[in-house]
């Protein structure tokens, strides 16, 4: 059977994921939600005309005069006083400036006596003056739905006045690992048997993603204790994720119980190295992705394959994974027949992300994984990658 072209599976994902329902929810909650509306100001930023140094609030006009003080503006404290010729008050970073005042002259500029101030240079008309709505006015779109909310957006709509907005509901994710020959670490290992990475990878991934802890369940090599396990995943997730048993080998089942329970395989085998064997369905809006059991094969399946579904699921704009490009730092031999996917140590040389091959690259292998930071994509080819040639990436 042909193997699927890597993008023809993003096109796959994108006809076949749809978003889940979208629900009101507090903004402290909100955090790594995908925004499901375009949240508006409900006050303008600045919100009021305000000094945005410690100084003295004047009229420029006034010249080098000295100046007499009549009242302080500190923040959150305004000052119950206007400022008329000849006058100034005292006025604190992020105090509203009074009345009367047009300008303000940082204190290190001001000589103070008492209750008189004299300025040692001249003031400019607005200086040091943060003015109401200059950054947003009421009504101005923050950001738009389809934004997938980071610390830096919280604080932007907190202090627009948003409290709580629309999201697309957060995908519920279940794991089932599979294999006889797996053991969890700390238990006695037994002839054959290996300890379990994958279980381990999972968790670690979604909790890092921002998804929380995953349903995570072991099922034995077993046509029927694969059944109950994945329909019971079915039942209770938005996205199951299987690793192994996905090959063609006697005791692969995934594909075989997928398909009893009802799930519409969309495809089966992708052009790419590692994780060839991957197989992806869906039941009634819920995705099933069916991963190979080498270790390597789910990180990769995890960062570019569950990547692009939950964005799809979440509603989320633009393409995900969000490719960067890099150039590669030495020659990496290619794979005549499918797309590599090659764990990199990323630096920056002169600007330029530079992609360093890390050793132990079969899927089997995962000792680099305590070095990589990045996955690159080398397209299928008769001839190998040169020092220099420039490439897409993914942050891994
Ligand atoms: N005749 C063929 N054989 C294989 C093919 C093929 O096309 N024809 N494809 C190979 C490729 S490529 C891959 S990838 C593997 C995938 O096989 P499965 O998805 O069925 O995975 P398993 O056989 O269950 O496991 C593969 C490997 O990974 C180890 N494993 C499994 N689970 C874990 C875990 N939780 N933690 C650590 N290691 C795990 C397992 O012991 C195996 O060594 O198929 C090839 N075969
Ligand atoms: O696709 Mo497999 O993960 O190459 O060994």
């Amino acid at each position: 059977m042909a193997l699927l072209p890597i993008h023809a599976a993003f096109e796959h994902y994108r006809t076949s994921v749809h978003p889940l329902p979208t629900h009101h929810i507090s903004l402290e909650l909100a955090l790594g939600a995908v925004l499901a509306e375009s949240p508006t100001a409900r006050v303008a930023l600045p919100r009021f005309t305000q000094s945005a140094v410690d100084g003295y609030a004047v009229r420029a006009a006034d010249g080098m005069a000295a100046r007499l003080l009549v009242g302080t503006s500190a923040a959150g404290q305004p000052a119950a006083v206007s400022v008329g010729p000849g006058q100034a008050v005292r006025i604190l970073t992020g105090g509203a400036i009074p009345d009367g005042a047009d300008a303000v002259a940082m204190q290190e500029v001001v000589d103070r006596h008492d209750d008189r101030i004299v300025l040692r240079e001249p003031v400019r008309l607005g200086n040091a003056i943060r003015h109401e709505g200059e950054e947003l006015t009421i009504g101005t779109v923050i950001a738009e739905a389809g934004q997938r909310i980071n610390a830096g957006l919280v604080a932007a709509l907190a202090m627009a006045g948003v409290g709580s907005v629309e999201v697309r509901r957060r995908p519920r994710i279940a794991v089932l690992v599979t294999g006889d020959e797996v053991v969890r670490v700390g238990e006695p290992l037994l002839p054959g048997q290996v300890y379990d990475a994958n279980g381990p990878l999972l968790r670690a991934w979604f909790v890092e993603h921002g998804y929380g802890e995953p349903v995570v369940a072991y099922v034995r090599d077993d046509e029927a204790a694969l059944e109950d396990a994945m329909s019971a995943a079915l039942d209770s997730a938005d996205l199951v994720i299987t690793s192994g048993g996905v090959s063609v080998g006697d005791r692969d089942f995934v594909p075989l119980v997928a398909d009893r329970l009802g799930v519409r395989k969309v495809f089966w085998k992708v052009a790419q190295k590692p994780g060839k064997p991957l197989w992806f369905g869906m039941r009634e809006g819920k995705a099933l992705l069916g991963m190979p059991g080498n270790p390597a094969a789910v990180l990769v399946c995890l960062a570019v394959h569950a990547r692009a579904v939950l964005g799809l699921l979440e509603g989320e704009t633009g393409t995900q994974p969000a490719w960067r490009t890099g150039v590669l730092a030495s020659a990496v031999p290619a794979d005549a027949q499918r797309d590599r996917l090659v764990r990199m140590r990323l630096d920056v040389t002169n600007s330029t992300a530079v992609l360093h091959l890390l050793p132990h690259q079969e899927s089997h292998m995962l000792s680099n994984l305590a070095s990589a930071h990045a996955l690159a994509w080398l397209r299928a080819s008769d001839s190998a990658f040169a020092a220099g040639d420039t490439v897409p990436w993914i942050e891994i």
